[in-house]
């Protein structure tokens, strides 16, 4: 596959724009005029900065209100596209993207069009150059696909061609499917760009929400299918105009996007067997069966304050590794591993970030193979040498600095707890909490971190994505991004925090990034566990009464209940999937807790009661730490 991206997509000047699009792997890129416009050096300067990067200039863009114009503004469009030609031959690209016109003056009619892009393609031909024709969707006379297919198909040039852009298509709702009827050499580039489906101004939403493919809602999927179809073996670019992207960081956004196509062929590749794919394959998205361990990194401090916290919550201490200062405590199928070594990136995570749980260990069905897409994906290996007769568990690089391992029932990685740790008896028999598995893990990052980290996850991971919801907070809204997968062995929650005065905010504040905020333990009885937890001095977090009283109200509850709900401060939600229990740890002083979930059928995550809990933990941090996390700007 022959990538590109439009500079536009990126942000900073032309020459951090170049390099970061070098940088991330790409083999071309659209020239944004705009971008040479305002970039203080001559076209020869630009052609071999974009030389010794080892890219080519795909396409100059873009150039506007060209076609059906009354005289004298006609003969005027043509001087104005030589000059540009002459732009584009210094340079060095061949094809210029025509956007369709959004003049006031323009005539319409597709045989005017069709006649003044036969004189184009004319000029054009003179110079080995060629022009390809968009559809912008809110262009003036024409806004779709066919309609400037049939403009070209008349202008009957070899010099002029069509751009097709899944977003002016998409947005539109036109069938993707109508592209198979273009032969593929009238097709110059292929232009992708996904979108969240939100309804509004076609301009507006194209200008500032567009965003890389996968991270949107928009089909990008079957528009390349049918782009295949047609046998096209061009370039692929992304053209992603995003207030975010701009403002981003040049290396994550272009990084994003090539990681984007990617996946994108990859899934294409695999719908559509026997049509040639440009792209190489790799193994599949991988089903995550559960989460094997969260492990904490600590200092001795931390680890005990934390051993407490376990203890509280009925875990029982009962393994403690051979070789390394790290502990293994258990309940039900849940492991956590707290880590104390004074080496390595457990202990490098710490001295950086303070206490925190820095890495997960996900149960894959192949830990190579998930390693190995994760690699083609473009995401770092992390690989740690281990203390002798310690296994080397597959792992990578995750989001804010985590590190994510892969375990599978393969012969070196089924013994893991067996081969690396010694059991060890607890001194602290504090009462089992009936706690049985990991239900969710919670992520808290900045909220331009959000889109990066679902493509990261669903690129990599088999998941779909549910719709983002806006968390209420005291002091800002959270937007709140879920990925699951149907059986449930892997439940992500992604919070991208807003400001830094709300409690996911703080905790990024604290924590210096992003990382794991909280963890969701699941019950099959959260009464018998909320009164085990309590005679072990677990203290949950207070709920204010009124919350209760609304409750009453809202689902028409027995007194009863609502009495024993409160007496064990659970928090409560319904919907048409079933009921939803939960049980909160107060917040540490960095904003970290723990969650116990019984779910009786609900397939949910208690959004609604999220502003509630939220507002009861930022009661309950340390008074110290409140108003100066609070006053930060
Ligand atoms: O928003 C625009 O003007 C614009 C310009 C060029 C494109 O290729 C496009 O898709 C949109
Ligand atoms: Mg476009």
């Amino acid at each position: 596959m022959k990538t590109s991206i439009a500079t536009v997509s990126i942000s900073g000047t032309l020459p951090e724009k170049i390099a970061a699009i070098a940088a991330a792997g790409f083999d071309g890129l659209e020239l944004f005029e705009q971008d040479f416009l305002t970039f203080d050096g001559d076209a020869a300067t630009v052609r071999r900065m974009i030389a010794d990067h080892g890219l080519r200039l795909t396409v100059f863009q873009p150039f506007r209100d060209f076609e059906t114009l009354p005289e004298p503004q006609r003969q005027a469009a043509f001087d104005r596209a030589e000059r540009k030609f002459d732009l584009m031959q210094e340079l060095d690209t061949d094809l210029m993207l025509v956007c369709s016109s959004i003049s006031p003056l323009a005539l319409g009619g597709i045989d005017r069009a069709a006649a003044d892009f036969h004189e184009l393609g004319e000029r054009a031909a003179r110079r080995g150059l060629k022009v390809g024709y968009e559809a912008l969707c809110w262009g003036r006379h024409v806004s779709d696909h066919r309609d400037a297919w049939e403009i070209v198909r008349r202008a009957d040039h070899p010099s002029i061609g069509l751009v097709l852009d899944s977003f002016h298509t998409l947005a539109k709702g036109i069938d993707p499917q109508t592209i198979r009827a273009i032969p593929k050499d009238k097709i110059f580039i292929i232009q992708l760009a996904d979108a969240p489906l939100i309804h509004m101004d076609l301009l507006h939403w194209s200008r500032h929400l567009r965003n890389m493919p996968g991270e949107g809602d928009l089909q990008v999927g079957a528009f390349v299918q049918a782009v295949c179809a047609t046998g096209y073996d061009g370039y692929f670019s992304l053209e992603i105009f995003n207030d975010q992207f701009r403002g981003g960081s040049a290396q994550v956004v272009a990084h994003d996007g090539k990681r984007s196509l990617v996946q994108l062929m990859d899934q294409v590749r695999r719908d559509l067997p026997g049509v040639a794919v440009p792209a190489a394959p790799m193994p599949d998205r991988a089903l995550v069966h559960g989460v094997e361990f969260v492990e904490f990194a600590a200092d001795e401090t931390r680890a005990a304050a934390l051993g407490e916290a376990l203890h509280a919550l009925g875990f029982r201490k009962s393994g403690r590794h051979r070789s390394k200062s790290v502990d293994l405590y258990r309940q039900g199928q849940i492991n956590i591993v707290v880590n104390t070594e004074r080496q390595g990136m457990a202990h490098s995570s710490f001295v950086a970030r303070g206490a925190s749980a820095y890495a997960i260990g996900l149960q894959v069905d192949d830990a190579k193979a998930t390693l190995e897409r994760a690699v083609a994906l473009g995401a770092t290996p992390f690989d740690q040498e281990p203390n002798p007769g310690d296994i080397r568990m597959p792992a990578i690089r995750g989001i804010g600095g985590s590190v994510i391992y892969f375990v599978d029932r393969s012969a070196d990685l089924v013994q893991l707890w067996e081969h690396e740790f010694v059991n060890v008896e607890d001194s602290d028999r504090r009462a089992d909490g009936g706690l049985e598995r990991i239900d969710h893990v919670a992520q808290t990052m900045f909220i331009d971190e959000l889109l990066t980290s679902l493509l990261f996850y669903t690129s990599l991971f088999a998941v779909k994505k549910l719709p983002m919801v806006d968390v209420v907070d005291p002091g800002g809204l959270v937007r709140s991004q879920v990925i699951e997968n149907e059986r449930g062995g892997l439940r992500l929650t992604l919070n991208g925090a807003e400001n830094r005065r709300t409690l996911a905010g703080h905790f990024l504040t604290e924590l210096f990034g992003a990382g794991i905020q909280h963890i969701a333990l699941s019950s099959s009885d959260i009464f018998r566990t909320a009164s085990a937890l309590a005679a072990n001095g677990f203290k949950p977090l207070a709920v204010s009464p009124n919350y209760y009283d609304d409750l009453a109200a809202r689902f028409a509850l027995p007194p009863d209940l609502v009495r024993r709900l409160a007496e064990a401060s659970l928090l409560y939600d319904r919907d048409d999937s079933g009921e939803f229990f939960q049980l909160y740890s107060r917040a540490g002083d960095d904003g970290f807790f723990f969650e116990i979930v019984e779910r009786r059928g609900y397939k949910g995550y208690g959004a609604a009661n999220a502003p509630f809990r939220i507002a009861a933990q930022k009661r309950s941090l340390p008074p110290v730490t409140l108003p100066r996390a609070l006053t930060q700007p």
